[in-house]
């Protein structure tokens, strides 16, 4: 199977159709509606839940058999029924008006498939096995909830109501990043942690107005020297190192499989065999070239 193409729909309003409404028609239909779609869910037999839901106006049901004519307007199309054959001719039908469809019992059929979901709105981290397993997808899942702090959702949200002034108080790209390095891991959080939004606000802006009077740091250059083949093998410092820096200087024996673990935004150079045989200088050159780029700058050499 090709890979499959990640993607974040908005389906605010829109029109979704659910073929069956049994238990994963159900859990499909809970997280459409979460997400402000129009359900439609067409089966002569629903479950109880849905029942409610479709009493409570939350959903339209189509009390009756399939039949195309439900396809009309949908933006995306889901069969859920335990009927093999109808689920693939409910694809079919789908594929005729190019709609996506989601087939739940035959992934390589379906023209989209959905993750397992962590919810830490606006954040959101969405695991995909392709089909494989999904099964492991949710236990993958399970494991990432535990890891993963509900505060980041309100800190995600914050960072987003003041992106706007960030941007402002820290024109620099170098000086913008510190501060979500700051934000990120500072007190910030911890007031969120503890249930106070007020007073998270307060201090993000307060440190925000104090932005413009930081000095920029010196440059650094960080060695990652001897750097290993195997990406796995990075130890968790020199991951970071990659991540903090604005610049990538490295030998050309150092493969893409390392360098895309840096930032996207990473410029990167490589370096001559020339340069390399002369370390004293090395360090000067590095800095005076990469001046103005960023702050940070990473050599990454790999042994011949
Ligand atoms: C992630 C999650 C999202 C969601 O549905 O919301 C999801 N399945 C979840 C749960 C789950 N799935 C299954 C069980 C019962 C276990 C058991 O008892 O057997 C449980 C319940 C559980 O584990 O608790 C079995 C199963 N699933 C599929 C088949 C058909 C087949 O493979 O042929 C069969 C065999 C049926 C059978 O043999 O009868 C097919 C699909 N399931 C997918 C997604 C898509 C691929 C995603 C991927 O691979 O990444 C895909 C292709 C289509 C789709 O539905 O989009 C959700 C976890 C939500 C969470 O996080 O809690
Ligand atoms: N994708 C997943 O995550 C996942 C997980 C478990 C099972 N499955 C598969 O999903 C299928 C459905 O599972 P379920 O537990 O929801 O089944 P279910 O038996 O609870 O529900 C089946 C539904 O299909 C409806 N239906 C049957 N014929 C119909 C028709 N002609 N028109 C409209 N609706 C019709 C029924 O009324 C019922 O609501 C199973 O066959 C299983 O293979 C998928």
């Amino acid at each position: 199977m090709t890979a499959l193409y990640p993607l974040f729909a908005d389906l605010d309003g829109r029109p979704v159709l659910i073929v069956g409404g049994g238990a994963v028609a159900e859990r499909k239909t809970r997280a459409l509606l979460h997400c402000g779609a129009a359900v439609r869910v067409g089966a002569p037999r629903l479950t109880r839940t849905l029942r409610a839901w479709a009493a409570e106006g939350r959903l339209a049901h189509l009390a009756e058999p399939y039949h195309e004519g439900w396809l009309e307007s949908a933006w995306l199309v889901i069969a859920a029924t335990d009927d093999r054959a109808l689920n693939a001719r409910v694809k079919a039908a789908a594929d005729a008006r190019r709609i996506l469809a989601n087939v739940v019992d035959d992934p390589a059929l379906s023209s989209f498939q959905v993750p397992a979901i962590v919810d830490r709105a606006p954040l959101t981290i969405a695991i995909s096995s392709g089909g494989a397993a999904p099964v492991l997808a949710r236990r993958l899942r399970e494991r990432l909830e535990a890891l993963f702090d509900p505060a980041l959702g309100a800190l995600a949200r914050l960072a987003g109501d003041h992106r706007a002034a960030i941007r402002t108080a820290c024109p620099d790209h170098g000086a913008r990043r510190r501060f979500y390095d700051w934000l990120h891991d500072g007190p910030v959080l911890a007031q969120l942690r503890a249930g106070e939004p007020a007073a998270a606000e307060r201090t993000l802006r307060a440190r925000l107005d104090g932005a413009g009077e930081e000095s920029p740091p010196a440059h650094r250059l960080d060695w990652i020297d001897p750097c290993p083949a195997d990406p796995g093998q990075l130890t968790l410092h020199q991951l970071r190192l990659l991540n903090e820096a604005d610049v990538l200087v490295h030998d050309a024996g150092v493969g893409e499989a390392v360098l895309s673990l840096a930032r996207r935004d990473a410029d990167r150079h490589l370096l001559d065999a020339g340069e390399r045989k002369d370390p004293g200088t090395l360090r000067d050159k590095i800095l005076a070239r990469c001046a103005g780029r960023g702050n940070t700058v990473a050599l990454i050499s790999q042994p011949a």
